[in-house]
């Protein structure tokens, strides 16, 4: 497969999306344009019911637009099968939700393979890759763990790596943090900005967490189902951006780990 740079990675044109509901169609994004760079690192905020997982969804070949044209990595969503959609979202996707559904019967390395043995990939390097991403995530000693002997931290940092499993060009969160508490959310956080510069992955987080958006290179506001802003801010560390929000919320420094 090319390595070259797909540019934009992500590129979403008049991306409108409604819901029949009771019988009434419900507009939930109204002309969204949004243009993605490889590389890029991309927070979506806004309020509850703007829209935002809506349009991570579309963007992640998840939900079908209503009108409009999303491409992502140089291919149109629109006009595709569910077979190719299928194949473009194992080969360039992958996802982080709230909520990890790891199969609770398998254990962590199993968990992490699971895309891949669906995939094809073979055993052996499935077991390689696996391993290497458990390690970078700090699971090192947790491998051969089921998901009800983990911790919530550790359930979702074997979400991160069963994400990133295939080698995912676009990695896509919504709440990755979600149901943790500060500090476990604080290295899972910090595990996304070691992916994005390690790799060089595109990663699209929905996030209502303040410190994460205020560390982002990047933050699409999303309201009422359209852009409202779209800002590019100085790259600072993520560390740099809790120390901010803590002192603001007069809370003293926090440890990220
Ligand atoms: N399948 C569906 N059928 C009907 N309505 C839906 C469906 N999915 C989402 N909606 C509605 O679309 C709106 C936007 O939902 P979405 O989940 O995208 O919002 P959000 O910005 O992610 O909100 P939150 O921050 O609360 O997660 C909501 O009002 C929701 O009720």
């Amino acid at each position: 497969m090319s390595k070259s740079p797909i540019s934009p990675i992500v590129l979403a044109k008049d991306v409108k999306k409604s819901f029949q509901h009771m019988g009434r169609t419900l507009d939930v994004l109204r002309g969204i344009d949004l243009s993605i760079e490889e590389g890029d690192m991309v927070g979506i905020v806004g309020q509850s019911g703007a829209g935002k997982s809506t349009l991570l969804h579309c963007i992640g070949t998840l939900d079908l637009v209503t009108a409009g044209s999303i491409v992502v990595a140089g291919e149109e969503l629109t006009t595709m099968s569910n077979a190719r959609l299928a194949d473009l979202r194992n080969r360039t996707i992958g996802f982080v939700f709230q909520f990890h559904h790891l199969l609770p019967e398998f254990n962590a390395l199993e968990n992490v393979c699971m895309p891949g043995l669906i995939q094809g990939t073979s055993k052996n390097e499935l077991n390689r890759r696996a391993e290497a991403l458990l390690e970078e995530v700090g699971l090192k000693d947790r491998m051969n763990h089921r998901p009800g002997e983990l911790s919530g931290g550790e359930q979702q940092r074997v979400a991160l790596a069963r994400a990133l499993v295939l080698e995912p060009k676009l990695l896509l969160a919504d709440e990755p943090s979600g149901n943790l508490d500060s500090r476990t959310s604080e290295q899972i956080h910090q595990l996304f900005f070691d992916i994005n510069r390690k790799r060089n992955t595109t990663i699209i987080i929905v996030t209502h967490n303040a410190a994460l958006a205020n560390s982002m290179p990047r933050v699409v506001t999303l309201r009422d189902g359209r852009v409202e802003s779209d800002e590019r801010r100085e790259t600072r560390s993520y560390r740099h951006a809790v120390d901010d929000v803590a002192e603001r919320a007069g809370t003293g420094k926090v440890d990220v780990g």
